[in-house]
């Protein structure tokens, strides 16, 4: 483009900037939509009603995009919603915008405020998918409805895929629709997803918040335990039962962490670009890994959030034995969930847990594994991530570091490496380590401001599809 070009759409930018009514509709919608309970309880376990007036309220809330000529709607596997945005330059290369509309359950106790209330309280709205993942959900929607209210007609096609079971699969929702735009031959220049965030407090002597794009995500191995023994009657029990076994393999296989990996990765780099934030003499450490590589894995293995960023992490998330008080059990079953380091394979996984296991007694089934996702492109090339990098900065001003990371968490993202190998999981989000416990936990929040701007981020984000050059290249390269 020449330098007129680019000056007249520069002057046809529509500003981020919404009235006090648009503001208070914004918010409105997002209450609604976490009134709406679309919980996935567990692999074929849906809220089908919440899930299907859910696709309603999208409707009503967001007209424009549903009556826009050059947006195709389409529900995918029922509840799932593909959106079509038709730009107006058939030579650039689309993108996908990716969200999810399904949340984990909310038990009512322990919640300040009940979780699919959307109520709001001291300028925060609490519920049930505020973070987790409705906010984007709808701040994708609010900002194209504003756009488009504004005529704004965007010259990059794009897609917004909106899942309905990423919390227990994406088989039904993500994997779907990107089977259908692989039939359609689409190849997508770059997606956005959810999974990392603006990091705050999560590195004590670090004063600014940093973000993080993550350029990959996590494996994971659900592995089925289970050990079967006579049963018989509980006056006189054997030796050992097949609780007793399974309990003592859950507890060797927390006792052992799975080795930590702290290498080369995505974390590296970002570690390196924090360096000269921290003060002396935590930045000469890092700037000196080739030195002090023992010593910051050791470090980062000291607390819970970061060790899941250096190691395949180890979780018994379900135990269960027993039929009767008197009966000594017949059979008892656990199931773990690992999350795989980028550096490891669900094979080296196995193999690993087989010999901390050490008991034949112990039966393993894989009831479901993939391998880490690749890693991104986060080079000076990269045209998808350079461009969330630009808008973070535009948006953010306050935060000077934007680096590469890894998600320690599963994203729908992943069943789209069939379309793309430009996979960014960012939310234009602050999160501090209180909002992270409260990521599938209690009192899930997020506050009216932050809202707003997640908004203003995908307004602009949306623009900066089509207007965004790269990097300046070097004066070498003219
Ligand atoms: C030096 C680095 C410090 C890093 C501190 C990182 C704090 C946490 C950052 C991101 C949170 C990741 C959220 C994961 C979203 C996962 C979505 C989800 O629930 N998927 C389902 C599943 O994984 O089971
Ligand atoms: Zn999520
Ligand atoms: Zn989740």
């Amino acid at each position: 483009m020449n330098l007129q070009g680019k000056e007249s759409q520069e002057a046809s930018r529509i500003p981020s900037q919404f009235s006090s009514q648009e503001r208070v509709a914004m918010k409105e919608a997002l209450k609604d939509a976490i009134k709406i309970p679309t919980v996935s309880f567990g692999p074929e376990e849906f809220n089908t009603t919440a899930l299907a007036e859910f696709g309603e309220f999208i409707q009503k809330a967001f007209p424009t995009v549903f009556k826009t000529s050059f947006i195709q709607h389409e529900a995918v596997g029922s509840y799932s919603h593909l959106f079509t945005v038709r730009g107006s330059d058939p030579s650039l290369q689309p993108y996908l915008l990716m969200a999810h509309i399904d949340v984990v359950p909310a038990p009512q106790e322990g919640w300040e405020v009940p979780p699919f209330s959307g109520l709001e309280r001291d300028g925060f709205i609490y519920g049930r998918g505020t973070l987790d993942n409705k906010n984007s959900v709808m701040a994708i929607l609010q900002a194209l409805e504003l756009l488009l209210v504004r005529n704004y007609v965007p010259r990059r096609s794009f897609y917004i895929a909106l899942g309905h079971d990423e919390e227990v699969s994406g088989k039904y929702g993500a994997q779907k629709i990107s089977a259908l735009l692989q039939s359609r031959g689409v190849q997508l220049a770059f997606l956005v997803d959810e999974g990392s965030f603006i990091l705050d407090g999560f590195i004590p002597s670090l004063k600014n918040p940093f973000a993080i794009i993550a350029v990959s995500e996590k494996g994971s191995i659900n592995l089925n335990l289970q050990v079967n023994m006579a049963p018989g009657h509980s006056s006189a029990p054997p030796e050992e039962t097949s609780i007793g076994i399974l309990a003592a393999a859950v507890s060797r296989l927390e006792q052992s962490p799975l080795p930590n990996m702290f290498g080369d990765g995505p974390l590296k780099t970002t570690l390196q670009l924090l360096a000269n934030e921290l003060p002396f003499p935590t930045n000469i450490v890092l700037n000196n890994l080739w030195l002090f590589r023992p010593l910051v894995s050791r470090l980062l293995e000291r607390n819970y959030i970061t060790n899941a960023f250096v190691r395949t992490t180890t979780a018994a998330t379900m135990f269960n034995a027993g039929i009767k008080a008197n009966v000594i059990p017949p059979m008892a079953q656990a199931t773990i969930n690992f999350r795989i380091h980028p550096a490891q394979t669900v094979q080296e996984v196995l193999e690993l847990v087989k010999k901390i296991l050490a008991d034949d007694r112990v039966q393993m089934h894989v009831t479901g594994a993939f391998d880490p996702l690749p890693i991104s492109p986060s080079d000076e090339q990269a045209f998808g991530y350079q461009l969330l990098r630009h808008t973070i900065q535009s948006i953010f001003p306050e935060v000077n570091i934007v680096g590469p990371g890894i998600c320690i968490g599963n994203t729908d993202s992943r069943h789209y490496t069939n379309l793309t190998s430009n996979i960014y999981r960012f939310n234009p989000v602050y999160l501090n380590p209180q909002d992270f416990s409260s990521i599938h936990g209690l009192n899930e929040k997020i506050s009216v401001q932050a809202y707003h701007t997640q908004v203003k981020f995908m307004f602009e984000l949306i623009q900066d599809a089509d207007t965004y050059q790269g990097p300046v290249p070097h004066l070498h390269e003219l």
